[in-house]
């Protein structure tokens, strides 16, 4: 086989010989399909076998079955005798493949007496000449042919009568029904050849019936499959292997009969040429190809003796030209001197070919860097959502949330914003009966920014819209506009309304549109940004655009409202302008008690929310979001059945102070320095009246870098304004630490830096926003100022930094003369903590008595007495583990 493969050619040789042979053995009268002859012949078998009576069918030349033949046949014994040997002679010198035919043929003869051409043959003495037989064989196969053909006639004749049968009657009276048919007809044929009926045939007939049968079937399957009565079905199967060999089989096959020019032609130069083949006369003629070529037809008697390497017949070779002229010139003076008669010169033809394979082979870098380019492109696409690689750039990335299936957010799911629900509500009621509002003449809005911190809900509120109005719900970010390609914001921003246009109505909300609606006055430093540009343009020009009628409501969500352009604040575009801010304590509350749901706990709901929300002054919906889902993973570690109340606060102070770094081990001189500091400012949270009360201290080293934490709530609930007092409280009670440090070391330590950046901030927004200064009402916001430039004089500048300093001082010395005069009570507060590290608002109270100064009664509700415990963390199971190589951390202290 691999011969054969390296070697086409061969197969080409074998092929030929194959088709040769073919033509050779073709026989007239044999035309027929031997599969359909050797069932014609199979069903004569059967047939005898069916009159015989008994006995298994025997084959025809076999000669016990003479006997059974003779029986049957119409000769006298001597035709008989004649006949056979004729047969016999006939049988010798036909080949063995002829014999069936030879035995047909005597058949019939036997039942319709001898045919006359052959009836001289039968008497001669002498036998016949070797020419008689072989034309006696010709006659013999064709007259068996000839009475095939007319039993397969009569066999067509005998389906379309049971055919018949079939539609007019019961399937109970087909056989019956056939057996009268085909009597009929045989009888009709019997009496036209002179014979006698035949004895019935059953097997034929329950043959006849199997067909049928199958045929019905065969039908019924069709009809299953709603195709015509007489489709033909033709399946192709094409599994990569049979494909593979397929390919391999035709190409060879192809490459047999049309082999390549290369592995019957040869490259040579003009002197072997002359010397090889024009001056031994075996040119036919020459064909110049593309001016460049030229091939020589070889004459046919060279083709068949000369041969190349792999032995393949040459039929041509090719040699190169430098110009058609030179070539032309050469050639003749080669013939003259050769003495060629002018009338027998080598015909030259000139061919102006393209060659294709060249061509595309030329073609095939560039064909596969586009290959690339789009296969990579496909890839980048998918890997952004899908849009269809390069083609789908412009498209909106947006994702399409259907409300029947994807939105089950419901207002009910949004707590703690009253007042933004009202507001946002008559979006829906805009959207579910906008008629209410357009017989009013009231113009409808178009959408609403959503402006807030993080975290506040704005993405919830609007999916609750769309949840509520049960509309479609196109969702984005407004950073998935900006792409590095030119153009491709606006077109998304076009499909994006586009395909809101064809859903109409529906929501659209675009999420941080801060991205793209950045004022456009402020981002001109360094040329500005075209592209954010145009998208934020085409944004506005698709506002512009809606008309009344189209329900399209566009909500857009940032936590910059102050940076938008004004001109997507106008009325017209984002008509409404809603602020939601950090929830207060009645809202944390309706949030907990949200999310509180789908939390396992036995714990008072009422209470747990009320002391779960006072605890978390300053939470967004997503920290409390993130709380409870904190408190369950925390009672799962513990493999608890329900949470508890100790889970949710170990989970705040897990997100208000980060993990609790039980590798960081302080030396005990480390110890004793954070000890006295949280203790510092614990005294002052305690004694200060407009300061915000401890309600935990702890010397566990925490995540964000803290050595020490403590937790302060304010004691009236949540504040929104700071008098001058609270203030410079705060500011006293900052600097406790370090005033602390001062008091009880001989040294102070770098642990106090972030207090005091605290202090100068307040300080400084005291003199330059608060007016609460020397220096009178003067605001100089330091955010909007420009850092090189600043918008006081040297003078000013100088005098808030004395005010600033001034202020501090103040601080300080409020601090400094308290923590004097409690240095005991600080010492008591500091030994506690070194020996429990954590002391909570019940320790302090233990210690120093009750707080001094009345408390809010909802503070005192969740914090005083009842369960107002703070939950010491669990003791570490191995201390050694904990412990560094030396018993002690080498982390600095910040
Ligand atoms: N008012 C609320 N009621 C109930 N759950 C809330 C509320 N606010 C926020 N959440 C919870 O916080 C998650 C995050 O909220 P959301 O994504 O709406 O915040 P956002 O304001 O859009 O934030 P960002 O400005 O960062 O995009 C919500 O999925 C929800 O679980």
């Amino acid at each position: 086989m691999a011969t054969l493969l390296r070697r086409p050619g061969n197969l080409a040789r074998i092929s030929r010989r194959a088709t040769l042979s073919i033509t050779r053995s073709a026989f007239g009268p044999a035309r027929t399909a031997p599969s359909s002859l050797a069932s014609i012949i199979a069903s004569q078998r059967l047939r005898t076998y069916a009159t015989s009576g008994s006995g298994p069918p025997k084959p025809p030349n076999d000669n016990s079955g003479a006997s059974q033949d003779q029986e049957r046949s119409v000769l006298s014994p001597q035709e008989q005798k004649d006949l056979d040997a004729f047969v016999k002679r006939l049988e010798q010198i036909a080949p063995e493949s002829q014999h069936e035919m030879i035995q047909e043929a005597r058949k019939q003869m036997m039942r319709q007496g001898i045919a006359d051409e052959i009836k001289p043959y039968l008497s001669r003495d002498q036998p016949a000449s070797l020419m008689d037989h072989m034309r006696m064989v010709r006659f013999v196969l064709k007259f068996a042919s000839e009475q095939i053909d007319k039993e397969l006639e009569r066999d067509g004749h005998i389906t379309r009568a049971q055919k018949d049968v079939d539609s007019t009657k019961k399937t109970g009276d087909d056989a019956e029904a056939l057996n009268n048919k085909n009597k009929g007809e045989e009888q009709s044929q019997k009496k036209q050849n002179g014979e006698e009926e035949p004895p019935r045939k059953d097997e034929e007939e329950e043959r006849i019936r199997e067909e049928l049968r199958k045929k019905k079937e065969q039908e019924q399957k069709r009809k299953q499959q709603g195709l015509p009565p007489n489709a033909r079905v033709f399946k192709l199967k094409l599994d990569p292997t049979s494909f593979f060999i397929t390919a391999l089989v035709a190409y060879y096959i192809y490459r047999s009969f049309f082999p390549s020019e290369s592995a019957s032609s040869r490259e040579i130069t003009w002197e072997e040429f002359r010397a090889n083949y024009l001056n031994k006369g075996l040119v036919e003629r020459l064909t110049v190809l593309n001016q460049s070529r030229v091939r020589v037809d070889l004459r046919r008697e060279v083709t068949d003796q000369t041969s190349d390497s792999s032995g393949q017949p040459v039929s041509h070779v090719y040699f190169t030209i430098g110009s058609v002229d030179g070539f032309e010139r050469k050639l003749e003076d080669a013939q003259e001197a050769l003495g060629i008669p002018l009338n027998e010169r080598i015909p030259v033809a000139f061919v102006e070919e393209v060659p294709w394979g060249s061509a595309l082979l030329s073609f095939a870098p560039t064909l596969l860097i586009f290959a690339s380019i789009f296969w990579l492109s496909r890839r980048a696409g998918g890997g952004a959502g899908g849009q269809g690689g390069i083609f789908g750039i412009g498209k909106s990335r947006a994702k399409r949330f259907n409300h029947e299936t994807d939105i089950k957010v419901k207002f009910s799911d949004v707590a703690g914003m009253d007042e933004a629900k009202v507001e946002i509500m008559e979006f829906v009621s805009f959207l579910q009966q906008p008629e209410r509002f357009q017989k009013l003449g009231a113009k409808l809005p178009r959408g609403a920014i959503l402006s807030g911190p993080p975290g506040t809900g704005k993405t919830l509120l609007a999916k609750a819209t769309a949840g509520e109005s049960g509309v479609p719900f196109f969702s984005v970010s407004g950073s998935e506009f900006v792409e590095m390609f030119v153009g491709v914001g606006p077109s998304r921003v076009r499909d994006l309304f586009a395909n809101a246009r064809k859903n109409t109505p529906c929501i659209i909300f675009i999420d941080e549109i801060d991205a793209i609606g950045k004022s456009r006055a402020k981002s001109n430093y360094g040329g500005g940004n075209d592209e954010r540009e145009s998208t934020l343009n085409q944004i506005l020009t698709e506002m512009d655009g809606f008309n009344t009628s189209e329900q399209v409501v566009v909500l857009a969500g940032t936590n910059r409202a102050d940076v938008l352009d004004k001109a997507l604040m106008r009325p017209g575009r984002f008509d409404r302008h809603i602020t939601i801010d950090a929830p207060t304590i009645d809202g944390r509350k309706q949030i907990f008690r949200v999310h509180l749901k789908k939390i396992v706990t036995d714990e008072d709901l009422d209470y747990l929310e009320g002391r779960l929300s006072a605890l978390t002054p300053g939470f967004a919906g997503a920290d409390i979001a993130n709380c409870v889902n904190e408190a369950a993973l925390v009672a799962a570690r513990e493999n608890a059945d329900k949470v508890v109340m100790r889970h949710f606060e170990q989970a705040i102070e897990r997100v208000i102070a980060g993990l609790e770094k039980k590798s960081l081990v302080l030396s005990p001189e480390e110890k004793r320095v954070v000890a006295y500091h949280e203790a510092g400012h614990a005294i002052c949270g305690w004694y200060f009246k407009w300061a915000d009360p401890l309600l935990k201290v702890s010397i566990i080293p925490r995540g964000s870098g803290a050595l020490g934490y403590a937790q302060y709530l304010p004691a009236n609930g949540d504040t929104y304004l700071l008098n001058t007092r609270q203030i410079m409280d705060r500011m006293a009670m900052t600097l406790g630490g370090r005033v602390s440090e001062e008091i009880h070391f001989d040294t102070v330590s770098s642990g106090a830096s972030d207090d005091f950046n605290k202090v100068t901030q307040l300080a400084t927004a005291m003199v330059t926003k608060y007016g609460m200064s020397k220096l009178g009402f003067i605001y100089y916001d330091e955010s909007t100022t420009q850092q090189y430039t600043k918008p006081f004089s040297e003078e000013t500048g100088r005098n808030i930094d004395i005010e600033v300093r001034r202020i501090i001082n103040d601080a300080y010395k409020q601090c400094s003369d308290l923590l004097k005069e409690k240095k005991k009570e600080v010492g008591l507060v500091a030994e506690e903590l070194l020996s429990k590290e954590v002391l909570s608002r019940d320790d302090m109270v233990r210690l120093l008595g009750p707080r001094p100064f009345t408390e809010s009664n909802e503070f005192s509700k969740y914090f005083n007495n009842r369960d107002g415990t703070v939950i010491a963390p669990p003791a570490s199971e191995d201390p050694e583990a904990t412990s560094g190589k030396d018993g002690r951390d080498q982390t600095p202290i910040p």
